[in-house]
């Protein structure tokens, strides 16, 4: 559905984004990391044809964003930061006139405007001007432009920032709604927002992409190594001596108990893996064999904010090649 290859975009001040590399398939909710300044916007206004790389191609379903500008913008919708609104106009004559903006022919204007009413919960209101409207439907208003085309890619900067908790659920739960029937990639500052909706994460820093994965898959493809929360009833030397000697484990390590706990006879460990292998069944028939009954195991993963803060905190700079900048040129 989407295709970036090697795109780098330079401003005069050698800010940017440089030799950014990734695709995505059809159906994909994309969530696209990176602290301030990283490069997020300008992907997201190249890919949605605003900026014009400074090299490499984008392809929105095969579409070369370069050769057909006017054809790959037509298959996406695009929801930046602050939707492009008119607070003067009504919801339903803001919807028309983007309708014809977007080509939608004349005599399906009228149903798709009421199809996308609906689908954003926009029923109602559509004779209230927008000036009057809260924040959180200003952003269904903002969503319902991007989705009017019927574009198969949206592309969303920040969608639920500056909303109160309700409005975030509520805007969460439509973009989950709206990945039914498209290919989604939205940037966020806020880590749960992408285990809550996306199943794919991009994180990326200094202009470069550092991480592409699955949420849950991030701590194995960061080599790490795996970690088990053991509650273990038995002598506790003993009990660590056994685990020590295991070939597959690299270090156990008592734990500090919370004051709810109470087991005063168990005993509470960090048990880590050698290297990056499960580690659980050996726990278990190590334990099994005692006789020490397991009261507890859990596997501890990296969180997803300390995997961001590691990749985006690293004091070693981010690799540059020299490559010519180029002034801003607005499409
Ligand atoms: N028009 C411009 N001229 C010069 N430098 C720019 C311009 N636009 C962005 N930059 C610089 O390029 C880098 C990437 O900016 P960008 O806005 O893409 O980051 P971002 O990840 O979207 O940040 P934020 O999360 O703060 O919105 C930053 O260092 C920024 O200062």
């Amino acid at each position: 559905m989407l295709e970036v290859k090697q795109v780098s975009k330079l401003y005069e001040n050698q800010r940017g984004v440089r030799s950014i590399d990734f695709s995505m398939s059809r159906g994909e909710i994309v969530g696209f990391l990176g602290p301030n300044g990283a490069g997020k916007t300008t992907t997201m206004r190249m890919i949605t044809g605003y900026l014009n790389p400074t090299k490499g191609s984008i392809l929105i379903d095969g579409l070369s964003m370069a050769d057909h500008p006017r054809k790959a913008r037509r298959k996406i919708g695009y929801l930046p930061e602050t939707p492009p609104l008119y607070p003067e106009l009504t919801i339903s004559a803001y919807l028309k006139f983007v309708a014809n903006l977007r080509d939608v022919p004349v005599r399906d204007q009228k149903q798709r405007v009421g199809e996308v009413i609906e689908k954003l919960g926009l029923q109602g209101r559509e004779k209230q001007v927008i000036r009057s409207l809260s924040k959180g439907y200003k952003q269904r208003v903002g969503l319902a432009q991007a989705i009017l085309h019927k574009p198969d890619l949206l592309i969303m900067d920040e969608p639920t920032s500056g909303l109160d908790p309700k409005q975030i659920i509520e805007i969460r739960q439509l973009i989950r709604d709206l990945g039914e029937n498209h290919t989604v990639l939205l940037s966020t500052h806020i880590l749960p927002e992408v285990n809550a909706i996306c199943n794919r994460v991009l994180i990326i820093n200094q202009g470069q992409i550092v991480l592409d994965e699955h949420p849950d898959q991030i701590g194995g493809a960061m080599g790490e190594s795996f970690e088990v929360r053991l509650e273990v009833k038995g002598p506790k030397d003993d009990i660590v001596r056994e685990l020590s000697g295991l070939p597959v484990i690299g270090s156990v390590k008592e734990l500090e108990r919370d004051q709810s706990m109470s087991e005063s006879e168990s005993v509470l460990l960090q048990v880590v893996s050698k290297d990056r292998s499960d580690i659980r069944e050996a726990l278990f028939y190590k334990m099994a064999e005692r006789g020490y009954p397991i009261l507890e195991m859990k596997k501890e993963s990296l969180s997803l904010e300390d995997i961001f803060l590691k990749l985006t905190t690293d004091e070693k700079k981010v690799e540059q090649p020299d490559e010519e900048p180029e002034v801003e040129a607005d499409a």
